[in-house]
């Protein structure tokens, strides 16, 4: 768990604040702001440093004086151009170069505050340029040494890469891949193919048009014919000057999603196409030049398990993807009800709508959990740090066994909860925002449409919660969690949830997929992991509310509602990134909605008007 830094050590003095936070405009919000019980720039210091709150204003300044980034309000760009400005975007991230490997080594956070701070203007170069470097080339880099000639051609676009599990008929159940890749040790290759178009390679993210090298899952057969399961290969499916299909490829952008429409999604089939024999990521197993499969693990499910190892990054990323959107959202929701007045004591007075207790009760508990979220997800990856470096070391002792296995159980805990709270908190505040919330400019669609898939990629969030479950069966038998100090309450809910099940004569199997047993147990392990949950938002609200309960909560947030303002200002990112009329740091929001009608009454009249002549 992160250490918790001291106060006064951790915030410096008023005048560094004021120099990396500069104050916001006098408006509507000022009165609010004032009556704040903290200082927002002490706490924003407080929880990021000041070199992370340097490396998000460099970002930000950077975004918003490069012409590719820059908006264009009402003008709706075509998929085709959208991707092309992602790829742009995605170019000059690289040219950029935020981080040095030195920086991202001194601290690790670094790398996810980066993530989040291009993430939070758009997720579709955000993600491009993550899964290009993050998940194409972290799999290949945490493979073997023998790749370290890629990285090169990783960092500087030379080639562009993609993640490839995931098949058109098998996404969750991975054991379920058909892709083949078949070793034929006479010519010392392996042969990628596609036995029908359902084992099509598909969804997969850079694919669509721009990805010029992928790493390929398939199941491996060595030259007796035996199938030694499912390994992780490189393989180039276009050509890296033409972007034309390599031969024996057939590749193509899958079409229009709900979201993240600026990443190119794609499909591919593979006709025996011949990789060289050292393709293979040989993190699970390998095979000697006569064909003999050798493997450093010998339990096949310990194999399967750490093939399948990379894809606790992506979810730990996600856990902070989507707590990012979580506070997206309700920047935008908390300064709109602090500056909308409907209804007041007398007809004269109207009130701002955050004084009444429905919004209160709507918006406040997403304020905790966004920052109870935000801390978690750092801690989780800073956890997930020290795992990886375990792993580059090949380290093979029990402890980081075990912690893998945690890192796994957290991860598809984490995931869930908080890409679930995000969605279900972009809805309530598109909701809080009336009318207004429904107009694109506004970007609660946007948010809400783009934070989706985080509940179904990396994982579907259902089946990822029996993975959990399933870890906390586990402990049924003995207790070697590390991270966690174990709490007999788990011990008593598992015990009691399984001598449940079994009385009704459920099999292991019925248990482990159990809706009860999975969502309950997790929620209860989850909430051990985060006890700010606790004590914030969950089960005193959601399941045990008593009128003496909700009287002291309706309490707690009559007090909190006179700080949400201050609270949304420690994590809002800048107008220009925000971008969202309604949500603006100075609360104009009123004269400025007006003038972006009238802006764009205007434009519509001359262009019909154009049009007719
Ligand atoms: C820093 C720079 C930026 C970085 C990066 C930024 C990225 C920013 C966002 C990304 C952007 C989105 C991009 C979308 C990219 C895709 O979506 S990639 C495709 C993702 N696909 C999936 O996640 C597939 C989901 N399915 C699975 O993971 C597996 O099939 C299942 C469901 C976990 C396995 O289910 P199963 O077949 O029933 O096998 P099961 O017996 O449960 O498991 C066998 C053993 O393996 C273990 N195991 C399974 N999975 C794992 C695992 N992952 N780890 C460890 N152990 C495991 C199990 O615990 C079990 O061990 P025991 O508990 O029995 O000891
Ligand atoms: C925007 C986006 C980007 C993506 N990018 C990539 C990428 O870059 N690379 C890649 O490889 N993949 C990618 N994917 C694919 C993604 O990983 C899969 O969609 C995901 O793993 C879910 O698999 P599926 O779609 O086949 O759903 P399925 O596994 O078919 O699930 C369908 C439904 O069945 C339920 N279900 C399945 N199994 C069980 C069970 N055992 N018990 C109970 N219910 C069950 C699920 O909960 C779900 O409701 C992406 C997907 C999206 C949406």
């Amino acid at each position: 768990m992160a250490p918790t830094p001291n106060v006064k050590e951790a915030t410096g003095n008023q005048s560094s604040w004021n120099t990396l936070l500069p104050d916001f405009p006098k408006g509507p919000l000022s009165k609010y702001r004032k009556k704040a019980s903290f200082n927002w720039k002490e706490m924003a210091v407080f929880l990021d440093g000041e070199d992370i709150i340097r490396l998000k204003n460099r970002i930000f300044s950077a975004l918003e004086s490069d012409p590719f980034f820059a908006h264009h309000p009402g003008e709706e760009l075509s998929r085709e151009k959208y991707q092309e400005l992602t790829f742009l975007r995605c170019k000059r991230l690289f040219e950029y170069d935020f981080l040095t490997q030195q920086e991202i080594i001194e601290n690790p956070l670094k790398i996810l505050n980066m993530v989040i701070c291009i993430g939070m203007y758009d997720w579709s170069p955000c993600l491009q340029f993550f899964l290009h470097c993050g998940v194409f080339g972290g799999t290949i880099l945490s493979a073997s040494k023998r790749f370290a000639d890629f990285a090169k051609k990783i960092y500087n676009m030379e080639i562009f890469g993609c993640f490839a599990l995931t098949e058109l008929s098998h996404g969750t159940n991975t054991k379920g891949i058909r892709t083949t890749a078949t070793f034929d040790h006479n010519t010392q290759e392996f042969i990628i193919n596609s036995p029908d178009f359902e084992a099509a390679k598909f969804w997969v993210g850079n694919m669509g048009k721009h990805a010029t090298h992928a790493v390929v899952y398939a199941q491996l057969y060595t030259p007796d014919g035996q199938c030694q399961g499912l390994h992780s290969f490189i393989v180039q499916i276009r050509d890296t000057k033409t972007l034309l299909p390599m031969p024996g490829v057939m590749v193509g952008d899958i079409g229009k999603k709900i979201g993240q429409n600026g990443l190119d999604n794609g499909f591919a089939m593979f006709h025996n196409v011949r990789i060289p024999k050292e393709s293979i990521l040989n993190i699970t197993g390998d095979v000697s030049p006569e064909g003999k499969y050798s493997s450093s693990f010998k339990d096949v499910k310990e194999r399967f398990s750490a093939a399948l190892g990379s894809l606790s990054t992506g979810r730990i990323l996600i856990t902070a993807v989507s707590a990012t959107n979580l506070k997206l959202a309700l920047s935008i929701a908390i300064r709109f009800s602090a500056t909308r007045h409907q209804f007041g004591p007398t007809d004269e007075e109207e009130i701002p709508v955050i004084e009444y207790q429905t919004q209160q009760w709507r918006l406040l508990p997403y304020l905790a959990a966004a920052y109870a979220l935000d801390y978690f997800s750092k801690s989780l990856f800073e956890n997930f740090v020290e795992f990886y470096a375990g792993l580059l070391t090949k380290q093979r002792s029990q402890r980081q066994a075990d912690l893998g296995r945690e890192i796994h159980a957290l991860s598809a805990a984490s995931k869930p909860l908080s890409s679930w709270t995000a969605q279900q908190a972009a809805q309530e505040c598109r909701e809080a925002c009336g009318g207004h919330g429904y107009l694109a400019m506004n970007r609660l669609g946007e948010i809400r449409n783009d934070n989706d898939p985080n509940c179904t990629y990396e994982g579907d969030n259902n089946v990822l919660l029996q993975q959990t479950s399933n870890y906390l069966m586990s402990w049924m038998n003995c207790i070697r969690s590390k991270r966690l100090s174990f709490k007999y309450e788990m011990h008593y809910y598992i015990r009691q949830e399984k001598a449940m099940d079994v009385s009704t004569g459920w099999s292991e199997a019925d248990i482990r997929s159990s809706v009860m047993s999975g969502r309950d147990s997790v929620d209860i392990f989850y909430e051990i992991c985060l006890p700010q949950l606790r004590s914030g938002i969950s089960r005193s609200i959601y399941r045990e509310t008593t009128a003496e309960v909700a009287k002291c909560v309706s309490f707690l947030f009559k007090q909190l509602k006179d700080d949400a303002v201050a609270l949304v200002d420690v994590f809002a990112p800048p107008d220009f990134i925000l971008n969202s009329p309604i949500g603006k740091a100075s609360g104009e929001v009123r004269l400025l909605v007006f003038h972006v009608y009238t802006f764009y009454s205007c434009v519509i009249h001359k262009w019909n008007v154009h049009n007719r002549t």
